[in-house]
């Protein structure tokens, strides 16, 4: 055992010879002294303060006065989201390899479980309970009641209570999903609060019940009900959320705010109105409330009809009857504007294929997201970059595609324009008449497309399809009111958002590059390009950030190319949030 500790104790690092050690030093020399005085019993206490046993424990005393003083952290707040995120992802993965599968089998084990709650736990603070003694007076009816001790930490309750107006009596109204509550199991909503802290708690408000429950000490419930718990869901949302806004949340304090675009995991939908989630990735057990999904579209709709200005409105119905298209402005005519070369009459439109799911942001405020990874004999995910006018999403295309040809190719667009002696049909454009053009938009064959000068331009589904039906990554430019005719299960597109720089950075780094004007012509930047560049990328990024998968600032043309490539591998390669529509078709997809 002696020798055990010592074993332990020298080869614990960061040791130094001062301290109680030091001290002890000190004496063993003064009795060195004794003992050449010949002072009697100097050479027994010379032996007793030599003992190997009395360093170790003199060793192990010092190292832990140093913990004491320096405790150690835990490595993550929260790692169990982590693994869980890391099974997620690995059961996406095609062909994992044996050390792959040997991760997750370990990963799974109830031990290593156990271990991460444990880490968990420490990291979380929620060790070292002081239970505080049980009430003395019992009430009578003492079969239908149920003592209840919580020890407090530095985490909040974890639950909301609510008064009956009717009795005055206070209920648990809900239970956070992993808050200290939840984890003591104790706690249920529904549960009628009796007492706490041995203080009758009936007919009191709601604050005067907190202000009791914050103290640092027991409480007394009487359970009545428990509820039940399904498993997780995982949502994208469609709409900004902030609880300290939000006159109608129960409790602002429990609730969570989130951003468009947020990966939420929805812990608890019990609640017709308000459901538990915590946002990805989560570095706390811990969910907050957010609005469900008919509380969230009740509030967009008031907010809806609040506004003077709707970001996605179906203005004018398609000629054919058959969809929603929109009517967009010239400046956003990408499409047309670039393919175009002839002159006169600058009339023009643009319309995109647009599903059904034209008004879904509102009515789906959270889109349900699953963890997706391409299998590698499937074809590749559409990369569809989007950005303001001028901003370089058509440069960066080319470079890509002109450096590695056979892998990455861009769809080639129809016209119903004549065809030039240098052009070849297919190469630059599939030239096609009008009727044929027509026909086409009425089948919904054309991802957008729009009328320039009395001619039609246009990307089409099938132009896309067959590049990736050839085993190549198609990579195409769209107007951001076309990402909902890409965002498919048979496309399932990555949606890139190539934000400018800042103005600074845009006067350096396009000091020798051209904009094209509404009218065809090239010329420099100038100072109003920039103003108004950044006040197009502000507007697209407020309407639509919540459909971007990956965002990249064009700053430097070299880097940003190979950042656009490091996130085509991502899209291709990596698990990655999509639809869940496109993983589990439903009728409507
Ligand atoms: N990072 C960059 N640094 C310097 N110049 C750039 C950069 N990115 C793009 N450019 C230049 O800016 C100009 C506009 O780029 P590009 O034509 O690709 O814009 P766009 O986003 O496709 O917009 P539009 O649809 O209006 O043409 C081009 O001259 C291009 O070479």
């Amino acid at each position: 055992m002696i020798q055990a500790v010592e074993a332990e104790v020298t080869s614990s690092p960061g040791l130094g010879d001062h301290g109680l050690r030091q001290i002890l030093a000190d004496v063993v020399e003064a009795v060195k002294h004794s003992i050449n005085k010949d002072i009697n019993g100097a050479e027994l206490l010379y032996s007793l303060l030599n003992a190997p046993w009395l360093q170790s424990l003199l060793k192990v005393y010092e190292c832990l006065q140093q913990h004491k003083k320096e405790p150690p952290a835990p490595f993550l707040p929260y790692t169990t989201q982590l693994i869980r995120q890391i099974l997620a992802d690995m059961r996406t993965v095609p062909n994992p390899s044996a050390e792959a599968r040997e991760l997750y089998n370990l990963l799974r084990e109830p031990h290593f479980k156990a271990l991460i709650s444990a880490h968990d736990t420490v990291a979380q603070k929620d060790y070292d309970p002081v239970l505080p003694p049980i009430p003395e007076h019992l009430p009578d009816d003492e079969e239908a009641m149920r003592i209840v001790c919580l020890v407090k930490n530095k985490q909040p309750l974890g639950a909301t209570i609510k008064r009956s107006d009717l009795t005055g009596e206070i209920f648990v109204a809900r239970v956070i999903h992993g808050g200290l509550a939840d984890r003591s199991g104790l706690l249920h909503a529904g549960d009628r609060i009796m007492e706490v802290n041995g203080y009758p708690v009936d007919g009191l408000e709601p604050e005067q019940v907190i202000e009791i429950l914050v103290s640092p000490a027991a409480r007394s419930f009487q359970t009545v009900l428990s509820e039940y718990c399904p498993s997780s869901m995982y949502v994208r949302t469609m709409a900004d959320y902030s609880p300290q806004q939000d006159p109608a949340i129960p409790c602002a304090e429990a609730g969570m705010g989130f951003r468009k675009g947020d990966v939420l995991e929805i812990v608890d939908q019990t609640d017709a109105l308000w459901w538990q989630a915590k946002k990805l990735p989560s570095t706390s057990a811990c969910a907050g409330l957010i609005p469900s999904t008919n509380m969230l579209r009740r509030k967009q709709r008031e907010f809806w009809w609040s506004q003077p200005y709707q970001p996605h409105t179906c203005i004018k119905t398609c000629e054919s009857g058959t969809g929603l298209y929109l009517y967009l402005n010239m400046r956003s005519l990408r499409l047309c504007r670039r393919r175009s070369h002839s002159t006169g009459s600058s009339q023009q439109s643009c319309h995109t294929r647009c599903p059904s799911s034209c008004y879904s942001a509102l009515n789906n405020p959270y889109e349900e997201v699953v963890r997706y990874q391409r299998n590698p004999q499937d074809a590749h995910r559409l990369v569809a970059l989007v950005g303001p006018s001028g901003v370089g999403v058509n440069e960066l295309r080319r470079r890509l595609i002109q450096s590695n040809p056979g892998t990455f190719q861009g769809a080639v667009p129809h016209t119903t324009r004549a065809a030039k002696s240098c052009e070849e049909s297919g190469r630059e454009y599939h030239f096609i008449n009008r009727e044929l053009f027509e026909n086409m938009v009425y089948n919904n064959r054309f991802l957008e497309y729009g009328e320039y000068r009395g001619h039609y331009y246009g990307t089409s589904l099938d132009a896309v399809k067959d590049i990736l039906n050839s085993g190549r990554i198609c990579l195409i430019d769209i107007e951001p009111h076309a990402i909902q005719s890409v965002r498919t299960h048979e496309l399932k597109a990555y949606i890139i958002y190539v934000k400018p720089p800042t103005i600074d950075r845009m006067r350096t780094t396009r000091q020798n590059a051209q904009v094209t004007t509404n009218y065809y012509a090239t010329r420099p930047f100038k100072e109003e390009d920039f103003l108004e560049m950044e006040e197009a990328a502000r507007k697209l990024e407020s309407h639509y950030c919540q459909y971007f998968d990956y965002i990249m600032v064009n700053n430097e043309l070299q880097d940003s190319c190979v950042q656009l490539l490091t996130a085509m591998r991502k899209a291709q390669d990596e698990p990655q949030w999509v639809p869940a529509n496109w993983i589990r078709p439903t009728e409507e997809s």
